[in-house]
């Protein structure tokens, strides 16, 4: 499959998940061109192995992945960088907070390269992103103190810190109760408008879509399928 110019996001991947009772198997092509892309699907149908493939976090997955001109994986030629070099930043589905790290270590995590303190510029950015996402008060906090939106709000800000090319949000609503979720809706999509970078969104619900998506791309049993089907009725 070409990939268009305009395309944001290029993603071609195939790989199989082995069990001893069964076997996945995902190959999947599609081309993203908006700002915000939900990936919906039902239970099972391969949305969360596509965004780890995509982050690198699966390491068997062949193909391709580009964000804009940026090549992450490319199996012909040879390239296939190591998550951490992808700068894609991911917000999970529970938002996997490190329980024993305080809000601001959460931040500083991703940033820190093995037995090293973060630069000063890396500081800085910590700092920005603790005001920016309002987080000034709960910074020397731990997760479990948190509630679910302050978590929200904590995991985003870890995703941002890397500078990511690409944000991945597995599932970002689903762990609140139903008001809460309304209100934190509204919240991320602000926060995402003014972040202004590129995201893949995964969600079961088409309230989300409407919120949170410019462009939806539907999958079942690990293929790329049609969101709207002819259903055949004249
Ligand atoms: N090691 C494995 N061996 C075989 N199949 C696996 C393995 N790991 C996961 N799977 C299967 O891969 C498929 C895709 O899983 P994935 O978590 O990507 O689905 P999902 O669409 O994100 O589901 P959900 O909405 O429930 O989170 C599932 O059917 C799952 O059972």
């Amino acid at each position: 499959m070409s990939s268009p110019r305009s395309a944001l996001l290029d993603v071609q991947l195939q790989l199989t998940l082995h069990s001893p009772d069964r076997s996945f198997v995902l190959d999947v092509a599609f081309a993203a061109a908006s700002q915000r892309t939900a990936l919906m699907g039902p239970s099972g149908s391969g949305k969360s192995t596509v965004l780890q493939a995509i982050a690198g976090l699966m390491p068997s997955a062949r193909g391709r992945v580009r964000i804009g001109p940026q090549t992450l994986l490319d199996s012909a030629q040879g390239i296939d960088l190591r998550a951490r070099d992808r700068r894609v930043g991911v917000v999970f589905q529970d938002y996997a907070l490190f329980p024993h790290m305080t809000v601001e270590q959460n931040l500083q995590f991703g940033l820190q390269r093995l037995g090293r303190r973060i630069d000063a510029d890396q500081a800085q950015r910590v700092d920005a992103l603790i005001r920016q996402f309002d987080l000034q008060a709960l910074r020397g906090g731990l997760p479990r103190n948190l509630s679910g939106g302050q978590r929200q709000r904590v995991a985003l800000a870890r995703a941002l810190a890397i500078e990511p090319r690409l944000l991945l949000l597995d599932e970002p609503l689903s762990a609140l109760d139903a008001p809460l979720r309304k209100r934190l809706r509204r919240e991320l999509a602000e926060m995402l408008d003014r972040v202004q970078v590129p995201a893949l969104l995964v969600t079961h619900d088409p309230q989300d879509v409407e919120a949170l998506a410019q462009e939806v791309i539907c999958i079942d049993n690990g293929r790329i399928v049609d969101c709207n089907p002819d259903l055949g009725e004249p």
